[in-house]
């Protein structure tokens, strides 16, 4: 089995991989992730999902076995991408534009060896309950929402806000871990390593 690397530096996306029992190395991942001009939000997330694979391959060029994951998630409201926030005017806009309807999360994954590349979008919506200014500005300030794709974490103190989901949680968090699965099956790669028999 070849070995494999995660390239990002998000805590979700090591957990959600380790969480099905694939052993992996986890590798930086830096890209520029502006938007190409009218480009469609699958189209985003694919390119950049395949942009920090194809990143991580390059730093790893010794290793000619590498397999690379990379995965990017992007909240879509009306066709427009919404980004980590940049600051908390920026985070406080996008939560009020969430509050009290439903909205798209795109996550991309995408796998590279030397002789292959594949990806796959996993596109779920999620509705958010009428959220006030006053909470928005308290969610804020926790933090949570700093480094999230739309400025809330549905696996974390926005928990709150989410009256529904239809689609795949762990894509979501960062990782559609069913397609993960069944990318890495396609490149010989086993979830439930180690996992004992009882
Ligand atoms: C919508 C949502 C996003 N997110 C996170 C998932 C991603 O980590 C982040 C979106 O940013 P990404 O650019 O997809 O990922 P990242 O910068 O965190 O990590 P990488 O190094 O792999 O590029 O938002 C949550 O954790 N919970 C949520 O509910």
């Amino acid at each position: 089995m070849n070995p494999l690397y995660l390239a990002s530096g998000s805590p979700r996306r090591r957990e959600l991989l380790t969480q099905i029992g694939v052993p992996f190395t986890v590798i930086g991942a830096d890209i520029d992730e502006t938007p190409l001009a009218a480009e469609a939000p699958a189209a985003y997330v694919e390119r950049l999902a395949r942009g920090k694979a194809a990143a991580g391959r390059a730093a790893l060029a010794s290793d000619s076995t590498a397999c690379v994951l990379g995965a990017d998630t992007a909240v879509v409201l009306d066709g427009r991408i919404l980004g980590k926030p940049r600051d908390q005017a920026d985070a406080l806009e996008m939560l009020m534009a969430l509050s009290g309807r439903e909205h798209e999360v795109l996550t991309a994954v995408a796998l590279l060896d030397g002789q292959r590349s594949q990806a796959r979008v996993v596109r779920s919506l999620v509705r958010l309950r009428s959220i006030s200014e006053q909470e928005a500005r308290r969610y804020w300030a926790s933090g949570e929402p700093r480094d999230k794709a739309g400025g809330y974490a549905i696996q974390g103190l926005a928990a709150v806000f989410v009256a529904g989901l239809n689609g795949s949680y762990s894509a979501v968090v960062g990782l559609p871990v069913c397609e993960t699965a069944e990318l890495l099956g396609d490149f010989g790669i086993s979830c439930w390593q180690d996992v004992p028999a009882h």
